[in-house]
């Protein structure tokens, strides 16, 4: 009997993998963002986890891009110095020692956690953050916010360069100002979007942690198209943290990302559940104009 139950495993096991062929197929040499929000991290297991997927995404033959956030990471640092934060729109006001914080902890400590994590798993990863070679050069968002930053030039060469050489970049939303010696801190989810966009990559994964964009019923709703996700921001349906997410999307597509998916990162093997499985996962915005095969599911 037991015998028969393992057969029966390995049967699955093989089917699985048998019926990834034709995403596998469909992904080879793909470019794909996946930005790792800070709620989305978890513990070492899952991080553990997360990076077994990108190392699988490499292994296959795609070209993962990790654009990381940390928040909850930020906001633990700037408690332990007793500094205040604000939220203005879903990102944090930042002042002159709040982006200093914020550069230590994300293209440090999670940074490097994160490079580590996918190295742990035979994978190739090279931490760098939206100053290295001027990745990123970014103008004040907004001038209540402070030291935010929104990214008015890309150079994106040294991204194509490590994945080229078979490097998994991995890269923090810290960036550099048009003005010499300026220090921008950058939402995580525009960083991946400005970046992914940059790239023209072929999918944007943004990591949370809600199963995707959820409607006044609190349902997941599958599939957006850009007028949709307009009307739930202008409703309120979309607010908080979710409204960068969104917009994000909603520029990503407009620069030539195939298709954004948002979706809960917390789920084991999250990424290749969307990338590689029938199912699917989240919630997925791409502009309707935008000629791609039909959605999985
Ligand atoms: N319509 C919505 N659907 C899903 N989540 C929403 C919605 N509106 C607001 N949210 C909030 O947005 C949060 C995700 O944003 P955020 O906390 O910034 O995530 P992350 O740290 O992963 O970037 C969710 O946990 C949820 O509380
Ligand atoms: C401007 C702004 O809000 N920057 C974010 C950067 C980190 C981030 O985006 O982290 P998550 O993805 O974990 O939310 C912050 O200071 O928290």
């Amino acid at each position: 009997m037991r015998k028969q139950t393992m057969d029966r495993d390995w049967i699955a096991t093989a089917k699985t993998l048998s019926e990834a062929l034709p995403y596998l197929q469909r992904y080879t040499g793909a470019v794909v963002v996946v930005k790792f929000g800070g709620n989305a991290m978890g513990d070492d297991e899952a991080m553990a986890e997360f990076a077994r997927d990108v190392v699988l995404m490499k292994q296959v033959g795609m070209n993962p891009v990790v654009v990381h956030g940390g928040g909850p990471m930020i906001n633990e640092m700037l408690a332990k110095l007793g500094i205040k934060s604000d939220w203005v729109r879903g990102k944090r006001v930042t002042d002159k020692a709040t982006v200093e914080v914020v550069e230590m902890i994300l293209s440090g400590l999670v940074n490097k956690r994160i490079v580590q994590a996918i190295n742990d798993q035979g994978g190739r990863a090279v931490g760098i953050s939206g100053k290295d070679d001027d990745l990123m050069v970014c103008e004040a968002d907004d001038p209540e916010l402070g030291f935010v930053g929104k990214p008015v030039e890309m150079n994106v060469q040294i991204v194509r360069d490590l994945y080229g050489a078979g490097l998994i970049p991995v890269i923090a939303p810290v960036a550099t100002g048009v003005n010499d010696n300026e220090t921008f801190n950058v939402n995580g989810d525009t960083a991946a979007g400005a970046i992914a966009g940059a790239l023209q990559a072929d999918r944007l994964l943004l990591l949370t942690d809600v199963a995707g964009v959820k409607n006044k019923a609190g349902e997941v709703i599958t599939q957006m198209s850009p007028d949709e996700v307009h009307a739930l921001i202008e409703d309120g349906t979309i607010s908080g943290g979710m409204i960068p997410k969104v917009e994000t999307a909603l520029k990503a597509v407009k620069e030539g990302v195939r298709a954004v998916v948002i979706l809960d990162g917390r789920v084991p093997n999250a990424c290749l559940l969307e990338l590689f499985t029938e199912h699917g996962a989240g919630s997925m915005i791409r502009s309707t104009l935008t000629r791609v095969k039909p959605r999985r599911r």
